[in-house]
């Protein structure tokens, strides 16, 4: 696929009077947005843990590396394609876990699934879902290519029961997220007391799960707020520990996948206990005020587990450069967060399509013109600390 071809796409478009539907910049994007949408979900979206500092770190991060070019090189017949678990897709990215879509948009996750499976990059879709794991796998096709991330029930029997019905539709990755355990203190939401999931948005999973429903006294159709006050506890307020890792080893036969690594000890970790990659993510400074930017713990990380763990990133990635740069950093890939939710809220599944197609052109463009064929070129030599 030639990812730059969207560039002539968009000045082709101009010449026959047609402007691109929404921004091809990400921050504008963003402030088209936040003029629709109510406060709630904007600040659910765009917000972060406490002063913000978390998120602002992660973007410091990003323009504190300066990308080296090189000259006369033959960057021509570019190609991303990449290679994850053992699967090969066409650019290093994927579709970051996002819960409760159907906030910013109807559609929601299914939009997300429709978008990425047009691209052929996965969709990871969040166990807090707004629409079941069934609804989104028919969204995304047969061909589409689908992660799912756990938020590790207390209930052991759920948590299977969620296995089972991933692995069931198609999900082939399993993405554990560990950062979560409980949500953190977030100004902008507790402000306008503001969490989806006490309305039932974003419960749809749990709610549609059979064993999760065997354990309420009334079915969720008669007392919804019942159901919500056993999900609560079960999902929410404490950590599980290493210990009980071989629980998911032991029953999910695909790759897995832990989100959220900060430390290069819990990435060796990581690796002793069987798995098979890493997202190295500080939750897009949702969750720790105050916390290390995610990217500058990547080369670190990346560099201690060598080739033993699959190393994703995200946290902060606005740009086709910042891929580049997290690329060059040691990521193999990276998630994209909440630019692709500013496209689903501007433009359901075309919206989508529009931001990762955009993401993508300008990764392109920044490899040629920077000198490479492929991100298996990249490494740290090919930037510089300002
Ligand atoms: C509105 C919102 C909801 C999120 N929900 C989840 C989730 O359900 N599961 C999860 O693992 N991460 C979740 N994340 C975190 C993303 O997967 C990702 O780590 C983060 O958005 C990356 O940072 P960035 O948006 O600054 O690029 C959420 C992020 C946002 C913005
Ligand atoms: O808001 C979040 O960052 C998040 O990860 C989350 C947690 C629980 C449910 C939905 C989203």
């Amino acid at each position: 696929m030639n990812f730059s071809d969207y560039q002539y796409e968009i000045y082709l478009n101009g010449l026959a009077g047609q402007l691109p539907p929404y921004s091809t910049d990400v921050g504008r994007l963003e402030q088209a947005v936040r003029e629709k949408l109510d406060p709630g979900p904007y600040w659910y979206v765009a917000g972060s843990a406490g002063t913000g500092a978390t998120d602002r770190a992660n973007r410091e991060a990003f323009d504190r590396w300066r990308i080296v070019p090189r000259m006369l090189c033959d960057a021509s017949g570019r190609d991303l394609r990449t290679e994850l678990f053992g699967r090969t897709y066409p650019a290093p990215v994927a579709l970051a876990p996002v819960g409760v879509q159907s906030i910013v948009h109807p559609d929601g996750e299914l939009a997300t699934a429709r978008a990425a499976a047009a691209l052929g990059v996965p969709a990871i879709l969040s166990t807090a879902s707004s629409h079941t794991l069934e609804e989104v796998a028919e969204a995304a096709g047969p061909e589409g290519p689908r992660w799912f991330q756990l938020y590790w029930p207390h209930d052991d029997e759920v948590t299977l029961s969620l296995l089972d019905r991933a692995a069931g539709n198609g999900y082939d990755t399993l993405v554990v997220t560990l950062d979560t355990w409980t949500l953190a203190w977030r100004p902008n939401d507790l402000d306008q007391a503001y969490l989806p999931f006490l309305r039932g948005t974003g419960l749809a999973i749990p709610l549609s799960d059979p064993v999760f429903r065997s354990r309420l006294a009334r079915p969720v159709e008669e007392d919804l707020n019942a159901a919500i006050m056993q999900w609560a506890p079960m999902f929410n307020g404490r950590s599980h520990t290493w210990d009980r890792l071989p629980l998911l080893r032991d029953n999910w036969d695909g790759p897995i996948v832990l989100k959220g690594i900060q430390h290069v000890d819990d990435a060796l970790r990581a690796a002793d206990a069987g798995m098979d990659g890493i997202v190295v993510s500080n939750h897009g400074g949702r969750q720790i005020d105050g916390a290390v930017a995610a990217l500058d713990t990547l080369p670190g990380i990346a560099a201690a587990v060598g080739d033993r763990l699959t190393v994703l990133f995200d946290s902060g990635i606005r740009t086709g450069a910042d891929i580049f740069k997290a690329l060059s950093l040691g990521a193999r890939a990276v998630l994209l967060g909440r630019p692709y939710v500013w496209g689903l809220a501007a433009g359901g599944e075309d919206g989508v399509r529009h931001v990762v197609r955009s993401l993508l052109a300008e990764l392109d463009l920044t490899l040629g013109l920077a000198g490479h064929r492929s991100p298996a070129g990249l490494d740290p030599s090919v930037l510089s600390t300002r």
